[in-house]
This record gives structure tokens, sequence and C-alpha cells, in this order.
């Protein structure tokens, strides 16, 4: 079985305050985009084997995909075994939840193959935040650490992706953040009525300030997004992938071209919305 695992952008994100437990609050609104990495999973006897193509990453516990299987297998009372086959496209630590989207569908495909009435919900949260959204995707507002989902209406949107090539961990975006730069509430009602109406959304991202503190690249590279004339450039999640607003799927690939041309060597996609099918 064949699934995709589409990355995600975070259509703003405020961040709220700090909790006692060093994680932060947060308002955010979740959609799924029209790029992603592959899972393939085959049942085996027992025991876990994941193949990695496409990049460099961990094939053991250290991967989320394969945190995810032993998470469903062990819930599930050992049904069997699974190999895993991930084909990975997405760039790494980007702000587009790659390795999260993998873990979701690593759970997604294993209920599937093992259906045993497991509860994904609390699985997907102990593996990471944005696993929760990443179980079902399409839009979502999302609080908490963005675990508590209220799913909206999808709308169609085109983007522009673009990674400068600069890995940014999410631990670290937050450890950098201020108090002072702490957010309100997003105005999510006014976001989806500006994307609906192809306008630039009142959006903001609290950890821009200080990825583009460390990472002034990533500063310059928003600018420069601005400066073509995309509409709403905003990093997205922790970083390093910066995205704009194309009014449809034609300007978005004109978009495209342009920025490959002009910043060879970063990842550069032209995108949409997407409501996966499960
Ligand atoms: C930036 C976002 O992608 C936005 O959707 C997420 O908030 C981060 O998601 P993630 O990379 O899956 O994060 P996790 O693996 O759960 O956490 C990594 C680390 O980031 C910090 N962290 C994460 C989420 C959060 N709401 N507050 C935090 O302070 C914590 O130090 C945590 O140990
Ligand atoms: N399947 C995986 N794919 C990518 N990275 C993984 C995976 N499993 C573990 N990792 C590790 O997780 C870290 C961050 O990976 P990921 O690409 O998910 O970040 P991200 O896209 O920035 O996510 P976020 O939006 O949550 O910040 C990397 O250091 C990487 O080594």
């Amino acid at each position: 079985m064949e699934t995709l695992a589409h990355a995600k952008v975070n259509l703003g994100l405020s961040v709220l305050g700090r909790r006692p437990d060093g994680y932060h609050e947060l308002h955010t609104l979740f959609a799924t985009v029209s790029v992603a990495d592959r899972v393939a999973l085959e049942p085996r006897p027992d025991g876990i084997r994941l193949e990695v193509r496409g990049r460099s990453l961990p094939t053991g516990s250290a991967n989320l995909a394969y945190r995810a299987a032993q998470a469903y297998l062990e819930a599930a009372g050992h049904p069997g075994g699974v190999r895993i086959v991930l084909e990975k496209h997405l760039p790494i630590a980007a702000g587009l939840g790659g390795g999260s989207a993998d873990a979701a569908a690593v759970l997604r495909g294993l209920a599937a193959l093992y259906p045993a009435g497991v509860a994904l919900e609390p699985i997907a949260r102990a593996l990471g935040a944005d696993v929760p959204f990443l179980l079902r995707g399409g839009l979502a507002e999302g609080r908490g650490v963005g675990e508590r989902l209220v799913w909206l209406e999808p709308l169609e949107a085109h983007l522009v992706l673009v990674n400068p090539g600069v890995p940014v961990a999410a631990a670290e975006a937050y450890r950098h953040l201020r108090p002072e730069e702490w957010g309100e509430a997003l105005p999510v009602a006014a976001v989806r009525a500006a994307l609906l109406a192809g306008e630039a959304p009142p959006y903001f991202n609290s950890l821009e300030a200080p990825v583009f503190r460390r990472y002034p690249e990533v500063a310059r590279l928003k600018a420069a997004l601005v400066r073509r004339g995309l509409r709403g450039v905003l990093m997205s999640g922790s970083g390093s992938t910066v995205f704009g607003l194309a009014r449809d799927a034609e300007e978005a690939r004109w978009f495209a071209a342009r920025l490959e041309a002009d910043f060879p060597g970063f990842w550069v996609r032209a995108a949409r919305l997407v409501v996966p099918s499960p």
C-alpha cells in the first residue's frame, strides 16, 4: 500500500505564551499542501524495517516514521511487522512538518493494514505537535501546541514555497523567542476571507523574529519574495521555508520558474492547498 504524506504550511502562527512544561501555546491556521513524501507499507511477519530514499536520514527509532510504526504496532497488540519504504521529497527541518507527515502517513497506513480499533489521536500527539493535524489534513485552526483542532471548510489557494537549504530545528526557534515577541490571537476569519478574495491575509508568524535573528538569509529570502510581487509572504512554522500566494496555478508556476532561476540550489515548488484522501 502506498500513501502520500502531504506537507503543511502555517497560514499564520501566533505564540500566545509559554507553559510551565516549556512548550508554547499557539494559535495557528494549518493547511496541507500539494507537496509530499511517498510512503509505501508492506506487511512482514514481525519487526520494523525502514528504508529511506532520496535523502540521508536515520532508519531506526530516530526516524519519526519508525517511531510511528513502533507505537501503532505496540498499541495494536503486535499483529505483525512492517516494511516501510519512505521516498523523501520534502526538505528536512523546513517548517513543512515533513517528519510529522511521514509519521501520520504510517499511522493511517498501519490502521488500514492491521485494523485493531486503536485510537490514533493520542499516539499522534505523543509523536509530535503537528502529527494530529497531519493525520487528517485539510484546513484547521490549531490551539494548545497544535493538538486542539477545529476543522474548517477547505478553500482554494495557490502558493509558491521556497526553502533556502538552511535547516532550522523547531526547538531552536522557540528557545530564542522573547516574551515581548509573543502575539495576540490570529484573526482567522479575516485570514480566510482574504484568502478567498485573493488578497494578502492579515497573518503573521511569531517565530519569524527569532529565526530571522539567527538566520538572516531567511529574512533576506522573505524580502526577495515580497520584492518580486508575491502577496502574503510568510515563513511557515519554524522555518526555513518561506511561501507566498499566487492568483492561480499558472501564476504560481511562473513565480516558481523565476525564483528557481534567481536562487539556484534552493528548493522551489508551486503548490496548492489540498485535502488529502484518507
Ligand atoms: C513550528 C510548528 O511546526 C508549527 O506547526 C510546531 O509548533 C512544531 O512542531 P514539531 O516540530 O513537531 O515540534 P515537536 O517535535 O513537538 O517539539 C520540538 C520542540 O519544540 C519546542 N516546542 C514545540 C511546540 C510548541 N508548541 N512549543 C515548543 O516550545 C519544544 O522545545 C519541543 O521540544
Ligand atoms: N521521517 C523524517 N523526515 C524528516 N526528518 C525526520 C524524520 N524523522 C526524524 N527526522 C528528524 O526530525 C528533524 C526535523 O524534521 P522535519 O523535516 O519534520 O522538520 P520540519 O519540517 O521543520 O517540521 P516542523 O514544521 O514541525 O518544524 C530533523 O532533524 C530530522 O533529522
